[in-house]
């Protein structure tokens, strides 16, 4: 049995996280940790879940690997020197391994890879989200990282950026800029988490469309990650890797 703790514990997705965690045979749900909670009852805990809000996620974080504890990350906000940060921590033997994923869903984590795998054959490529007015972070980490895999992809395969005439405009109007990549984001009532990566070339529009009908969705891939993270190699970000793509 695995000893999971979930901080964030009373929040949309921390819920989820328990009763999932409560529901699967070979795991202990230990400690169900939220905000002004002592942390201390987390050390009951082999693996710590993460879903809490990016401006406590790195503090969370630190207090997890300084004990050693292995720590599965849904929480978004995770930029280029936030991971270098997580890697510098992560030097000691007696570190525990940590995986940060932006989505934990199958088809989520499908639609970045087929994203990755198209962008380098059209000339357009740009990203719009669709989350819940609720969200604090935008754009979604789910969007930030296709951005950055689609940038990357492009770069490789020495391809221009996409093109775009416009010289005026009303400020947001061509969403923000993620490594060259548009990227917009939508907040509407009823929506849950949907994001189409829209990729142009000649006549032709492909369009790549994820949607996630609940947050239950996401359970697979955090079971996956608690279930993997002991035997992994310090800091593993995506669950790409743990599905073989
Ligand atoms: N990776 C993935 O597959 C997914 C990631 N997310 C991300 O997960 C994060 C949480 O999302 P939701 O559950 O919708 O938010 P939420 O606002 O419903 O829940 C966050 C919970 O964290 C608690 N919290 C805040 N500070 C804390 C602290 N210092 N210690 C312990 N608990 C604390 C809050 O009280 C709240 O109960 C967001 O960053 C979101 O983008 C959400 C869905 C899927
Ligand atoms: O806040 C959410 O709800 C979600 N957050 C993650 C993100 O920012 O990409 C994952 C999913 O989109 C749901």
């Amino acid at each position: 049995m695995t000893k999971v703790g979930v901080l964030g514990a009373q929040g949309r997705m921390g819920a989820e996280v328990c009763r999932a965690v409560e529901g699967a045979d070979d795991m202990e749900l230990v400690a169900a940790v939220d905000q002004g909670d002592p942390l201390d009852a987390l050390t009951a805990a082999e693996v710590v879940v993460d879903f809490t809000h990016p401006g406590v996620v790195m503090d969370n974080l630190r207090w997890c690997v300084e004990r050693g504890l292995h720590a599965v990350v849904g929480t978004t906000g995770f930029d280029p020197s936030r991971l270098d940060s997580v890697r510098s921590w992560l030097t000691e033997e007696s570190s525990g391994n940590v995986v940060i994923a932006p989505n934990f869903g199958i088809g989520a984590v499908l639609m970045m890879h087929f994203a990755q795998k198209a962008a380098p054959f059209f000339e357009s490529v740009e990203i719009v989200e669709t989350h819940h007015p609720n969200k604090a972070d935008a754009p979604s980490g789910t969007a930030y990282r296709t951005a950055e895999l689609v940038a990357a992809a492009r770069a490789e395969a020495g391809v221009a950026p996409s093109p775009d005439a416009t010289t005026s405009g009303v400020e947001g109007a061509r969403g923000a800029d993620v490594d060259g990549v548009r990227v917009h984001a939508v907040r509407m009532s009823g929506a849950v988490a949907h994001q189409e990566v829209v990729l142009g070339g000649h006549g032709e529009l492909f369009t790549i469309r994820h949607d996630s009908m609940n947050r239950e969705s996401f359970m697979p891939g955090v079971l996956l990650a608690v279930r993997r993270v002991p035997e992994l190699d310090r800091l593993t970000v995506g669950i790409e890797a743990l599905l073989g793509l």
